[in-house]
């Protein structure tokens, strides 16, 4: 099985992680050609090696073609989700573009004017001759076969796309695309079952995320046209990839996150987005907030770590078989670059873990509220949960308790302990265990079937009798517990 880790030292968004995957040898043929199955147009794709800081790296840019942009520039790629009210409200004063696409005719700079922090595919632009005097509303709505409602925009009403009301001397239509839209766009691409799934899967996470921030049902969110491509691509693209790559399981470090504020389809938001914390928060995914001025991790980028990722932090010990390295768009003191390796995972070393240990001491709360919070903590999958007697300040007897876990649990046990008992503290620690082999095998004797588990560790090795199936044995003949162990530890266990 392939074993990818992502180091997410500079965040994470979906552009960088195609790229970092192309770095790590997906073939770009199959992405390619995957992504042009979609029924989906109006982009190309620049596939680069760009330097930051120095540091070679690939790049994966979608650039939409000319005439997908209500405007006719070619341009990076704008993302605008929202639902169908168009209801931005726009912070007065503020000069911005309505569609706020990284027009810079000719280089399309990405420098954000006065310093702000302007995603790179929001960037304000610097042409002059666009009137957006005008109101205008979305008319009727109506399904086109390229699987999105077009709205055509009438005369009335207003049409707020983060920044200022605008209008157009011109009519003209976007396409809105549902989660529904996106998921038979995937559906009807010609790619593997599992790129489509773990797509699906990534759709839905941001779908969701997006839901909870403007308060509405996640069937009624709304993909905008042009942040539709764009998600679409980087999502379906970074399944591609992955399948491509054959990972079987995934490991990701705390993604760091920047400061600040970010302006996008809705105005000036802070960071982290608010689709983007949502996702952080409803899949418990670790973060570490930096001061580095700016937006590190995007809505795609989470998304794609939620779906993914098997275990949280690197693995205790790996073996790096191959290093990729996917570009950023912004530059940052240090090279922005999301770094994805090919591992062995020293899980391979079956003698040898990590296991998070967690206590805090409790001097008020009752056996029966103990014995609860044991059992919720052991429901939330901890490995082992026990009290010590202790005597604690104020001359109170008390007890410490110790809850066992893997690391990835640890967030979950903590909320159990916070909501089960009455401690408003806990300290924990990652411990690294070293453990011996463990096999459990069935073995047939006189009295019936019991378990057996094997241990071994290099050259030595014990036998012990599973408790829980000798005593299913002694219920079950009703013997004493003993003669079950006798009877097992006599026989030749084959
Ligand atoms: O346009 C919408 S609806 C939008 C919503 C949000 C929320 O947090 S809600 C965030 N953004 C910003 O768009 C860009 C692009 O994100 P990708 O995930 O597509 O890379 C980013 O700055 C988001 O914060 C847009
Ligand atoms: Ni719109």
């Amino acid at each position: 099985m392939k074993e990818l880790y992502l180091e997410c030292q500079s965040g994470i968004s979906g552009d960088m992680t195609v790229a970092a995957l192309l770095d790590l040898g997906a073939d770009e043929g199959v992405l390619r050609r995957g992504l042009a199955s979609l029924s989906v147009d109006g982009y190309a794709l620049r596939i680069s090696r760009v330097k930051k800081q120095g540091i070679e790296a690939a790049d994966f840019d979608v650039i939409l073609e000319e005439g997908e942009h209500p405007h006719g520039h070619v341009h990076h790629v704008e993302r605008h989700i929202h639902g169908q009210a168009h209801s931005y409200e726009a912070p007065h004063g503020e000069d911005v573009h309505p569609h706020e696409a990284a027009h810079g005719h000719e280089d399309h700079s990405y420098e954000a004017p006065h310093g702000e922090n302007i995603h790179p595919y929001e960037a304000a632009h610097g042409h002059e001759d666009h009137s957006h005097g005008e109101s205008h509303s979305h008319g009727e709505d109506r399904l086109f076969a390229d699987g999105g409602h077009h709205h055509s925009h009438g005369e009335e009403g207003v049409h707020v796309h983060a920044g200022h009301e605008h209008g157009h001397t011109h009519p003209h239509s976007h396409v809105h695309r549902g989660l529904a839209d996106i998921l038979a766009i995937i559906e009807g691409g010609d790619l593997s079952c599992r790129a489509k799934a773990l797509a699906a899967k990534i759709f839905h996470i941001v779908a969701q995320a997006e839901s909870k921030a403007h308060g509405m049902p996640v069937e009624e969110v709304h993909f905008h046209e042009v942040g539709a491509v764009d998600s679409i691509v980087d999502i379906v693209g970074a399944a591609i990839c992955l399948d491509n790559l054959d990972i079987g399981r995934v490991w990701c470090s705390p993604l760091c996150e920047g400061t600040g504020t970010v302006r996008c389809a809705h105005g000036i938001m802070p960071v982290p987005a608010p689709a983007t914390a949502n996702i952080l928060a409803e899949h418990h995914i670790p973060v570490r907030l930096t001061d580095t001025e700016g937006e590190r991790v995007t809505p795609t980028g989470a998304a794609i770590v939620a779906a993914v990722t098997d275990h949280f932090g690197a693995p205790a010990y790996m073996r790096v078989k191959k290093v990729g390295l996917g570009a950023g768009k912004r530059d940052y003191p240090a090279a922005n670059l999301l770094r994805a390796y090919l591992i062995e995972s020293g899980e391979e070393d079956a003698y040898h873990d990590e296991v998070e240990v967690i206590t805090t001491d409790l001097d008020d709360m009752t056996g029966e509220q103990m014995g609860y919070a044991m059992e919720r903590l052991f429901a939330a999958g901890a490995k082992d949960v026990h009290y010590t007697p202790v005597f604690m300040k104020k001359n109170r007897p008390g007890y410490c308790l110790t809850v066992l876990c893997a690391p990835e649990l640890h967030e979950e046990c903590i909320r159990e302990i916070f909501k089960n008992t009455s401690a408003i503290g806990v300290r924990h620690v990652l411990q690294k265990r070293t453990k011996m082999k463990r096999d459990l095998q069935d073995v047939e004797t006189k009295l019936g079937n019991i378990t057996i588990k094997r241990c071994e560790y290099g050259e030595i090795s014990k036998e012990t009798v599973e408790y829980e199936s000798a005593k299913k044995l002694a219920d079950a003949k009703n013997i004493p517990l003993d003669e079950v162990f006798r009877v097992a530890k006599s026989e030749p266990l084959a």
